[in-house]
């Protein structure tokens, strides 16, 4: 086995940001099974944040600050005060893959992390505790509640790692994967790293990368819609909407065979949101760019929102030709 300090920086942030996104999944379940989401509003009624969202992002900055002292780390909320729950410094998860040769040699200062402990927030708080506390006792649904409860699905954590300004890791958790289903793990983690060496399921872990169904689904916000939004999604023709909750969770569409495309068409989403989802989607050959097609660049002093919106495809798909149907009218309403 390689002495740690051996294995190249990128994969070793890559491992512990795993382990670190489970625990903070855990303690997004432990504080719905409590029943108190303490939910703050934060810029309008539609931006909410819960004490899941800070006890996630307090676990993830603590742990990976006391595992790589000194990286530079942009979380979505701001500094709370509470119990700090950190990871082991040994809570490290092997990787399927190896560190791609021009990532091996980087040095701490040319990365930039970005959290986003809790995407789909929205959705989380729509889970009521109180439906979550009956319905998810003993890792299952009764079927009470069920309605809200399936929410539960569309929330994600993220931890993307971006590089020069680039995204080129991510972590994906879904703390309440396998919820309906008892005999199951519940929760799952979903990684990539870009230029993986591999094919598919080789390149992005925890996730079999399936091809969508035939037609042309596109999935899109489920609580941020606008005008502009709703035309964007109609100018691709789609043969069947998703209006589902979080960045993180639909990107998971892409790659689980569900959908062709994300299309957001809006300023709302920030760095956070789409770092981490960006990086796994292309390990795996699909693509995230702004709704004109241009890069999203992840720099430390980058301004947060995605203001020219997301367009998403998963792999296998044309992604121009879906930048190229999207109306003028939209593309001018996004400016930087
Ligand atoms: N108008 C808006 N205001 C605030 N956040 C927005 C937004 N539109 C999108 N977002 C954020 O982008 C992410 C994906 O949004 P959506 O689920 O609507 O597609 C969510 O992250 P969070 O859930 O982490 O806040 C959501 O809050
Ligand atoms: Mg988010």
């Amino acid at each position: 086995m390689m002495a740690a300090n051996t294995v190249p920086l990128l994969p070793r942030l890559v491992s512990s940001s795993v382990a670190i996104a489970n625990h903070a999944g855990k303690i997004i379940r432990d504080v719905l099974n409590k029943g108190d989401l303490q939910i703050v509003q934060k810029e309008h009624v539609k931006d909410l944040q819960t004490e899941a969202d800070r006890a996630a992002q307090r676990c993830i900055i603590g742990s990976l600050t006391k595992h790589f002292p000194g990286l530079i780390i942009i979380g979505e909320e701001e500094e709370s005060s509470g119990p700090v729950q950190l990871t082991e410094q040994s809570s490290v998860v092997p990787l399927k893959f190896t560190c791609p040769p021009h990532l091996a040699k980087l040095s701490q200062e040319q990365i930039v992390v970005w959290v986003d402990p809790l995407d789909g927030t929205s959705e989380f708080t729509e889970a009521t505790a109180a439906a979550a506390h009956k319905c998810l006792m003993g890792n299952h649904d009764t079927g009470c509640g069920a309605h809200s409860t399936s929410l539960l699905d569309h929330v994600t954590v993220l931890i993307g790692i971006a590089v020069d300004g680039k995204t080129v890791a991510g972590i994906i958790h879904q703390p309440y994967f396998n919820y309906k289903n008892k005999e199951k793990e519940l929760g799952r983690t979903i990684y990539g790293i870009i230029g993986s060496a591999g094919e598919n399921d080789g390149v992005v872990g925890g996730l079999l990368v399936k091809p969508p169904p035939t037609g042309c689904v596109v999935a899109t916000t489920r609580s941020h819609a606008s005008s502009t939004v709703n035309d964007a999604v109609s100018s691709c023709d789609p043969t069947e909407v998703l209006r589902v909750g979080g960045a993180g969770h639909k990107v998971l569409l892409l790659l689980d065979g569900s959908a062709h495309a994300y299309v957001f068409a809006s300023p709302g989403c920030k760095k956070w949101d789409t770092c981490a989802p960006q990086a796994v989607l292309e390990a795996a050959g699909g693509a995230l760019t702004d709704i004109k097609g241009d890069h999203i660049l992840y720099h430390r002093h980058v301004q947060h929102r995605n203001s020219e919106g997301v367009l998403a495809t998963a792999p296998g798909q044309d992604h121009a030709a879906y930048i190229r149907k999207i109306p003028a009218h939209v593309k001018e309403n996004l400016v930087k």
